[in-house]
């Protein structure tokens, strides 16, 4: 029997995001299991009003189903002139987990809205939950603006809007390696990092 603290649960459906987490814990010795690797399934409506609480909901769900820790994260757009939105309705803003109806409602939001007044954030929480309740929590945020015409083929959800001043691109015109340098998830992962071995022993 491993002991307890050798596995890590990451509750993630998003292929690519469960690639970032299985590297870095691998690194540590730790194996990373995925949701296609347990039985029991379980719906965890995320039905919180920020992203740490539907990151603890979906951590905790899994948590008391399968006796080992688990990793959930929630992420999302905010938009400054929207007061905050997409927020936590990033993924179905449109109704659907669509990308291209979620960017045409952000940008017919902010018709007429000028581009110093565009500036918007990508914000992630990463909730880490024992079976016994104890729990990391960790943050990472990425400034930027959004255009009004799409830019950019990489990516996914709102990276062909979402421009950096610093680096005179969008998130879609990046290569992966160049926004996991910056990106609010690295950023998320690296606050967690710094706190993780003071968690896990
Ligand atoms: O809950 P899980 O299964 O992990 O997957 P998800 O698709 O809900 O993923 P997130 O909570 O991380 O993100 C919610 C939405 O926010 C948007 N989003 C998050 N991170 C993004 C990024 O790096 N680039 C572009 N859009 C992003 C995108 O529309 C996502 O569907
Ligand atoms: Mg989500």
């Amino acid at each position: 029997m491993p002991r307890m603290n050798e596995e890590i649960l990451i509750a993630t459906k998003n292929e690519g995001k469960l690639k970032e987490f299985k590297n870095i814990f691998e690194k540590k010795g730790i194996k990373a299991k995925s949701l296609k690797d347990i039985s029991s399934a379980i719906n965890v409506v995320e039905n919180g009003l920020t992203f740490e609480e539907n990151a603890r909901l979906k951590a905790e769900g899994y948590a008391r189903n399968v006796g080992i820790p688990v990793l959930a994260d929630d992420s999302g757009l905010q938009i400054d002139a929207l007061n905050g939105r997409p927020g936590i309705f990033s993924a179905r803003y449109a109704g659907d987990h669509n990308d291209a109806a979620n960017n045409a409602k952000v940008l017919s939001e902010l018709g007429g809205i000028p581009n110093e007044k565009r500036t918007a954030n990508f914000h992630t929480t990463i909730v880490v939950r024992k079976p016994d309740g104890a729990e990391l929590i960790a943050n990472g945020d990425l400034k930027g603006r959004i255009l009004s015409v799409p830019r950019g083929e990489n990516g996914f959800g709102y990276d062909p809007l979402f421009f950096i001043d610093g680096r005179n691109k969008t998130l879609a015109e990046m290569t992966t390696d160049e926004k996991n340098e910056i990106s609010h998830r690295a950023l998320a992962i690296q606050d967690l990092l710094n706190q993780f071995d003071a968690f896990w022993k």
